[in-house]
């Protein structure tokens, strides 16, 4: 695997998508082949941590934007880049990109970039959600309506539209979808020890 120290030589993979497409998924099958991932949303997450605030869906959500707010919309990129530097590996995944600002600040940062966007209709979303189950998942379609738009309001469509690879995560099982999962991941493999 490709070894690199400098976080400005960094071999990207980026992954969006909406809540409950499968971007998870895509990031268990990357660790799975040693590629290590970085979770935005674990930024988030350990933010609200290290105040206390709750984990719910809604309260991230404030978090988040509260976040974009008072330090700019690109602000959980470069927490996330900060993390980055911790990785030997050339190779690394970024999972959650919400907004342009965050797919321009890891372009502008990188080697090398590509964008993965994870597609499923929304009722297939919510119902993999509902069994998730997950302490931040919305129960309820209302809120879970309500969490897609708020998603969309901050820019993820945009994000969605950039994609250089889109995978459709519909009508088949995980276990397929994982396996389409490692075939993408296998191409940008191999892109990658081509650049080196
Ligand atoms: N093809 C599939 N068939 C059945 N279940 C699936 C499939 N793909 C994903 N799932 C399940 O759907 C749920 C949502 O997937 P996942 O957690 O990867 O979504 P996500 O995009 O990471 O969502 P979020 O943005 O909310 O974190 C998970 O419980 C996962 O196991």
């Amino acid at each position: 695997m490709m070894q690199s120290s400098g976080v400005r030589s960094k071999f990207l993979i980026l992954v969006t998508g909406m809540p409950g497409a499968g971007k998870t998924v895509f990031s268990r099958v990357a660790s799975s082949m040693g590629v290590p991932v970085l979770s935005m949303g674990d930024v988030v997450r350990s933010y609200a941590a290290e105040r206390g605030l709750p984990m719910n869906d809604a309260s991230l959500g404030k978090i988040s934007l509260e976040l974009r707010e008072k330090f700019g919309r690109a602000v959980i990129a470069e927490r996330t880049f900060e993390r980055l530097a911790s990785i030997d590996q050339g190779v690394v995944v970024i999972e959650g990109l919400r907004n342009l600002e965050e797919l321009f600040y890891f372009r502008e940062r990188a080697s090398e970039a590509y964008l993965v966007a994870i597609h499923a209709s929304q009722k297939t979303r919510y119902e993999r959600l509902r069994k998730r189950g997950r302490k931040d998942d919305p129960l309820k379609w209302e809120e879970f309506l309500e969490r897609d738009l708020r998603e969309l309001s901050v820019g993820l469509g945009s994000v969605i539209a950039l994609a250089d690879i889109m995978l459709v995560n519909e009508g088949k099982t995980e276990e397929e979808f994982e396996e389409e999962c490692r075939e993408a991941l296998q191409k940008l493999l191999a892109r990658a020890e081509g650049l080196r």
